[in-house]
């Protein structure tokens, strides 16, 4: 990314904090000015010192005059200094945090916005975009922030300097300009070497964040596999990659700040015998020995931090890079971030609810074709079952009609009209979904089942509850509602996530295995209430248990990504095929025949 890019991309972002700006470049400006105070001070006192010692006739008065002027001044000069340099480090810091906040906060909205596809991109895995949230914001405000404590200061600081140095004698400031293009080589060639090895060091760090996340995450299949040492010695090994490549990084950075320094003093060298040549000459006076020294330094100080300079600005673009590339990604963003759609939903407010699959393949962003010209319909007010082994294809096939991936071919209907002309939080909001994976987010087992409707009372959140029949067991809970959910066993979770669909009451119901960790009796108590809240409502359910399916009023099976029949129970039954080996598999599994004998006697 070029500075250029980088300005136009952050300036929405800073244009707002202008007022900070401007004061920081008048302090800027003052803190220049101030840093010259001191070698013109220098050389006034050297040369009337000199001028008394050859005069010989010097009084304890002037002596006076000129220490006691000489503290002042400099008092004076150090304590605007630290004024004007408090000022700046306030508003450069202001700037940072605040601009810091706002980045924050825009990638966040950003990101909730992206189709899921997004996040099953391999260099989007959470660790790793946690990693490249966190570093793009802090070397971009550390960027900003060095910007006016750093770089702007001491190069106004420099060429202030530097216009001295011309302005007193030509030659000295040839000299001290001399040592310029060596060092920008010097530093050009430092940061050629560096390039590669950073882009190293933040995939690395990418990596190690995100194989940690992982293993956290995935701490009991460790544990349970004895697998400690095992997954040791994998963050080891990526620990260990990036401590080498931090080393070369660092030996690389050694060598080169060597050779700086020579060029440096080489410079000072050269400033030093030109002045002793013109003093020597009697065309300057010896005070100028220590301005033209000073002087130099001022010259010489952002030069000698060019590097680091330089350094952190190329680690902040490339950091900026990734978080740019992150954050304005609209090939994710949902059409409901649109502005130029004119959505279905609100054309037409009301809707039926039918929806319609036509030819749909569809590929996930890792390749692999999880639909292939699927044909399906599922009919307002009706339920529709899907079957398959596992793998078929059909949380893939809901996911879509969910809008949370778009096909890669074929299109999908609602009422109709293209889905993609709705906008997907309406789609949402008119859906309830129970998904496979039931997420239960660190908080009370309350806050958990009012994510299907924030404003409901708690009178509404117990009703939702026992409609999930987890009512009585949350009473007999520590804190009852009030416990944390995660603390819940993997069926009280599933009940959280059916309770949260009570609670959303949608017309609209998507339901993924919902009763597969719950026991027989508990799922029987279930499949009663959602039967309940089924009826008029468009419901499209995937389940391995035959009662839930046999129920539907349409069935379509699923096999490798292909719809291979649809119909109702009894005629999927009789043409046989899969559905048949599935329902027989079913009923073998539940030695259904002694069953019936145990049962019905
Ligand atoms: N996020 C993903 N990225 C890549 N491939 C995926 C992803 N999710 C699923 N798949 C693949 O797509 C295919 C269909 O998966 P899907 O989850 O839709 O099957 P399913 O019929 O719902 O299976 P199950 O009954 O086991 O839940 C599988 O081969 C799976 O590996």
């Amino acid at each position: 990314m070029s500075t250029v890019t980088l300005i136009k991309k952050l300036w929405p972002f800073v244009q707002k904090y202008r007022q900070s700006l401007i004061g920081a470049f008048i302090l800027t400006g003052v803190g220049a000015l101030l840093a010259q105070v001191t070698p013109l001070v220098m050389e006034y006192t050297v040369n009337t010192v000199q001028d008394i010692l050859d005069k010989k006739k010097q009084t304890q008065q002037q002596i006076a005059w000129i220490v006691g002027g000489l503290v002042l001044v400099l008092f004076a000069k150090e304590i605007i200094n630290l004024l004007v340099q408090l000022g700046q480090k306030f508003l450069s810091d202001r700037l940072r945090f605040r601009l810091a906040a706002d980045l924050h906060n825009y990638s966040i909205k950003r990101m909730v916005s992206y189709h899921l596809s997004f996040f099953a991109l391999s260099q989007n895995q959470i660790g790793k975009l946690e990693k490249r949230i966190d570093k793009g914001i802090e070397s971009l405000t550390k960027t900003v922030k060095n910007l006016f404590v750093d770089i702007v200061p001491m190069f106004a600081n420099a060429l202030l300097a530097l216009a001295l140095m011309y302005k007193k004698n030509i030659w000295v400031g040839v000299c001290a300009t001399l040592i310029m293009p060596l060092y920008a080589l010097i530093s050009r060639e430092q940061s050629k070497r560096q390039k590669l090895i950073r882009r190293n060091i933040q995939q690395f760090r990418e990596e190690k964040a995100n194989t940690l996340f992982n293993l956290i995450e995935s701490i009991f299949v460790v544990k349970s596999f004895v697998r400690e040492e095992y997954e040791t010695s994998r963050q080891w090994k990526l620990t260990q990659q990036l401590s080498d490549s931090e080393v070369k990084h660092h030996r690389t950075n050694y060598l080169f700040d060597g050779l700086k320094s020579i060029a440096e003093q080489l410079g000072v060298v050269m400033v030093f015998v030109v002045t002793i040549y013109f003093v020597l000459n009697q065309q300057m006076t010896v005070g100028a020995i220590l301005l033209h020294l000073m002087l130099f330094n001022n010259v010489s100080a952002p030069v000698r931090h060019l590097h680091r300079i330089y350094d952190e600005y190329s680690e902040a673009l490339t950091y900026a890079e990734g978080f740019f590339d992150m954050i304005e990604n609209n090939s994710y963003l949902e059409n409901s971030q649109s502005k130029t759609i004119n959505h279905w939903n609100l054309v037409h407010k009301s809707f039926a609810g039918t929806f319609e699959m036509k030819d749909v393949d569809f590929v996930y962003p890792n390749g692999k074709q999880a639909l292939k010209g699927v044909n399906l319909h599922l009919e307002a007010g009706k339920t529709t079952a899907l079957v398959g082994l596992s793998g078929a294809g059909k949380s893939s096939a809901m996911n879509l009609l969910a809008g949370f991936y778009s096909p890669t071919r074929g299109e999908i209907l609602l009422d109709g009209k293209p889905l993609t002309g709705y906008d997907p939080h309406w789609i949402r909001r008119n859906v309830g979904l129970v998904m496979q994976k039931n997420h239960i987010f660190s908080g009370t087992i309350e806050e958990n089942i009012r994510y299907g409707k924030l404003e409901a009372t708690l009178d509404e959140i117990v009703a939702a509850a026992k409609q999930a029949s987890l009512h009585e067991q949350i009473l007999q809970m520590p804190n009852g509602y009030q416990t944390e959910a995660k603390a819940l066993s993997g069926g009280q979770q599933q009940r959280i996530a059916i309770a949260r669909l009570f609670l959303k009451n949608p017309p609209i119901i998507f339901l993924d295995e919902p009763t597969a960790s719950l026991d027989a009796i508990t799922a029987e108590q279930i499949k009663d209430s959602i039967d309940a809240i089924k009826k008029n409502r468009t419901v499209l359910i995937i389940s391995h248990s035959i009662s839930q399916i046999m129920d539907a009023d349409q069935i379509y099976v699923m096999q490798e990504g292909e719809i291979i029949g649809k119909g109702s129970h009894e005629t999927l039954y009789e043409a046989g095929g899969l559905y048949r080996e599935i329902i027989d598999s079913n009923a073998r599994t539940l030695n259904i025949g002694r069953l019936a004998a145990t049962v019905l006697g």
